[in-house]
């Protein structure tokens, strides 16, 4: 048996297996007004669309709205980390490098580090980035996968076996696991890529060793390009961009699994290894790779890039499920929290602007811009929605990475570079207050039944 055929049904019938498909579906459905009777909150939203009050986080604040008078206003996107607005982080490193460091230590420990502190926290984190051969050769270069963010799954959960303490849940070694991975994520993600580019697009195979005077952001740069060059300019945009990336919050998706997973006592490759399975979702994460794609699929599709009118019509034809990949989103658009605009995307925004005049590429930039305008309103008429709609953080985001000339197979594998660093504070906050274990509750809505033999099944089933 070939590694194809292993994963697939050879033995059943297409039919039987069509029949099995369709019971599965009946057997899974439940009756929509249900959900309004008992009140459930789906997706934990209350009726208004906000989340359910679940947990006390003092590691981000996202803002999205004021209260006035108890009434919610749509403002324009804040996001403080440790109580610091993100837009003023990043003003007050002028040209410092190591900013995604810097704002590791500030999330990690609640403060920014004296110049002492940054330092040695920078020494730190350089020492650790370091992947032994063996694991190289026996884990990342093995069973390659095209989504590379099941690649960092896989390596995550590895490296459980190489940690003589892999499960005590204990701060100093969490925090030990926390800094490993924060290390050495860049490199199993680079890695990974290097793999996959030579065992998938039959490329030449380089993995070079990350230098021990570069940060984190020059690494990603000097391992993925086979000269090993960038400017100054392409490693502060993409120092910034995990910046931007590191933390949103306790109820974002993947941060939220890192509570869940956490809260029942798991090992930190368990517990980041389910986060990075939730960001890889094209509803969170995983939008900077259907955004790219989105783009190239408007473009291949719409032949006058600056026509309003043509690019609105297939972006109805997107929302009608007509189009593209017929989910019905419009990608990089909409936010569970922010409503008149993401303040990370607009930082993004003037990024992906001045790359593409340095690049030559303002046609791409000025679509974008119009699909950001315009997209909004189409999907607020389309949803029947009141909450104004911006664009994400993973709008820009795969636009600017792709004039740096990261992979689109990186888009994601990157977001997990910085999220991650978010996540292990969090983990390490949930640890702290010795959390209670996350058990929220379903209501029971099918029927007791008497159990029927084998042999009277017939006509009995559901
Ligand atoms: C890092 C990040 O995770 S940022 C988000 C990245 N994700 C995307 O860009 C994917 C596209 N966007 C979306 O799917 C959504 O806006 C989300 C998942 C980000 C937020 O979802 P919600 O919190 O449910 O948004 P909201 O309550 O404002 O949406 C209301 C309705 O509008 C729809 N809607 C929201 N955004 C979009 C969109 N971009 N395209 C089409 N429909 C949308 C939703 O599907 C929802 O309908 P439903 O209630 O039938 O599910
Ligand atoms: O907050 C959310 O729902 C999604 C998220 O992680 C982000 O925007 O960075």
């Amino acid at each position: 048996m070939n590694n194809q055929q292993m994963m697939e049904l050879t033995t059943v019938e297409k039919s039987a297996f069509e029949e099995l498909v369709k019971q599965c579906t009946r057997s899974g459905s439940i009756d929509p007004s249900l959900y309004v009777d008992y009140d459930v909150k789906r997706g934990l939203r209350d009726s208004n669309g906000n989340g359910v009050l679940t947990g006390l986080t003092e590691i981000s604040d996202v803002v999205g709205t004021r209260s006035d008078n108890g009434r919610k206003v749509p403002v324009d996107g804040e996001l403080y980390f440790q109580g610091f607005n993100v837009a003023e982080i990043i003003a007050g490193f002028g040209d410092r490098k190591y900013g995604f460091e810097e704002t590791t230590y500030l999330l990690l420990f609640g403060k920014l580090p004296t110049e002492e502190q940054r330092k040695n926290f920078i020494h730190i984190l350089t020492d650790l980035e370091e992947l032994s051969g063996a694991f190289l050769r026996d884990v990342i270069m093995k069973a390659t996968s095209t989504n590379l963010m099941n690649s960092l799954m896989k390596s995550i959960l590895s490296l459980y076996s190489y940690d003589e303490n892999p499960d005590d849940v204990c701060v100093p070694n969490v925090l030990r696991q926390s800094l490993q991975l924060i290390a050495k994520m860049p490199l199993i993600s680079v890695y990974a890529y290097q793999a996959y580019r030579h065992y998938k697009l039959d490329g030449t195979l380089m993995i070079k060793n990350p230098r021990k005077d570069y940060s984190i952001a020059e690494n990603i740069l000097y391992m993925l390009r086979d000269d090993g060059q960038f400017t100054e300019l392409e490693a502060k945009v993409l120092d910034i961009c995990l910046v931007l990336h590191a933390e949103h919050g306790g109820g974002n998706n993947s941060t939220f699994t890192t509570h869940v997973v956490t809260s029942s006592g798991t090992d930190t490759y368990s517990a980041i290894a389910a986060s990075i399975a939730s960001l890889k979702g094209p509803k969170h994460g995983g939008a900077n790779l259907k955004v790219q794609r989105m783009f190239a699929d408007i473009m291949e599709h719409c032949s006058d890039w600056e026509n309003k009118d043509e690019i609105c019509e297939y972006l109805l034809k997107i929302l009608d499920k007509q189009a593209f990949d017929h989910a019905g989103l419009i990608y990089g658009m909409g936010h569970a929290v922010y409503t008149l605009s993401d303040p990370r995307a607009v930082i993004l925004k003037k990024f992906a602007k001045s790359l593409s005049e340095e690049k030559g590429m303002q046609k791409e930039f000025a679509l974008y811009e119009l699909v950001e305008r315009e997209a909004g309103n189409l999907i607020m008429q389309k949803r029947q929605m009141f909450k104004p709609v911006c664009a994400n953080v993973d709008f820009y985001s795969g636009f600017v990475y792709s004039m740096l000339g990261i992979p689109e197979e990186l888009f994601t594998p990157i977001f997990a570079i910085s999220r991650v660093s978010g996540w292990c504070s969090h983990r390490l906050e949930e640890l702290v207050n010795a959390g209670k274990i996350i058990r929220p509750a379903y209501k029971y809505v099918g029927h007791h039944r008497p159990y029927y033999d084998i042999n009277n099944r017939d006509c009995e089933q559901k």
